[in-house]
């Protein structure tokens, strides 16, 4: 993602002369940054994020600086006459890959949610579960600079969650942004970078953190070449890093973070030698 998405004095309403939904919202959204919306049911909370994923145009207002984005619905239209590898490898081809990298695609994220035995299953017959694994892959294909997920974890198994939390830390740590509503408050633990609340038709940016039960974090003690910084996107994942010695750095990350922050350390160039991973109780 190149630059900031804008939303700027958005208002929704459905039908002309129906009831402002949303009016007046203001929000930004910087590259490499995960926002959470919350909001009491039927506040809204879709209809913004509908809106931020280009799905609906706003009613009034404007939004600037769309990146390539991608969109988890909360309901997912699963009675299409495909199976699911193709459905996802077409989905792909309209992202712009090719059919071949689409299909790969498509194979790669069935096996990711564990939903690879289904790919030869029609879309009609898959199970609730398995129907919400295509459309998370779905969302995934093509990395989106942009991923909105409206109650995605929703109807996933425990391994096919996490993996969905590792997905999100990948595309934030590109310098992707992501955007999430998810009724479990535990969801990505203290991990994002900005909670909204939508109230009364607008965003409020939420700065108390004593409602959100901060999650569990992992300490990571890492050295690298002295003098050289931590590779930029690192900082895009870590809650906190020190440099503790010249070389040596102590990193707290989300534990939904730490595969993604161990991948980033172990691939940079030059690689960066990881001397310990703790729990922090562990650490201390
Ligand atoms: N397509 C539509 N046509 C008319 N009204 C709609 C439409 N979609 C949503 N609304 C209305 O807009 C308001 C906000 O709905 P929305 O689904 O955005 O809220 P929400 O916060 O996501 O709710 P929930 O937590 O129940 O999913 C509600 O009053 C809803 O009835």
């Amino acid at each position: 993602m190149q630059r900031e998405l804008r939303l700027d004095h958005v208002g929704r309403r459905y039908g002309p002369r129906g009831p402002w939904v949303l009016r007046g919202v203001d929000l930004s959204l910087a590259p490499g940054t995960l926002v959470r919306v919350e909001g009491a049911n039927g506040t809204g909370k879709s209809t913004l994020l509908r809106v931020l994923a280009g799905i609906d145009a706003p009613t009034e207002g404007r939004v600037t600086g769309r990146p390539r984005t991608a969109y988890v619905p909360e309901r997912f239209p699963p009675a299409l006459p495909f199976t699911a590898v193709r459905y996802l490898t077409h989905l792909g081809t309209v992202h712009g890959l090719s059919r071949r990298a689409a299909a790969h695609a498509a194979g790669q994220w069935l096996e990711r949610l564990g939903a690879a035995a289904y790919a030869g299953t029609p879309l009609a017959r898959l199970s609730k579960g398995s129907s919400q694994k295509v459309a998370v892959a779905q969302a995934l294909l093509a990395e989106p600079e942009l991923l909105v997920l409206d109650e995605a974890w929703t109807g996933l198994d425990a391994d096919a969650r996490a993996e969905l939390e590792r997905a999100v830390a990948e595309r934030t740590a590109s310098g992707g942004a992501v955007v999430f509503v998810d009724h479990d408050p535990r969801r990505l633990g203290d991990a994002p970078d900005a909670t909204y609340t939508v109230r009364e038709g607008t965003l409020h940016r939420r700065t108390d953190h004593t409602g959100a039960p901060a999650g569990p974090r992992v300490a990571v003690r890492v050295r690298g070449p002295v003098g050289g910084g931590l590779p930029a996107d690192v900082h895009r994942i870590v809650a906190s890093a020190e440099e503790t010695a010249p070389g040596a750095h102590l990193l707290t990350v989300p534990a939904s973070h730490s595969d993604v922050l161990l991948r980033t350390l172990l691939t940079a160039r030059p690689p960066w030698h990881v001397v310990s991973v703790h729990a922090p109780e562990e650490h201390r």
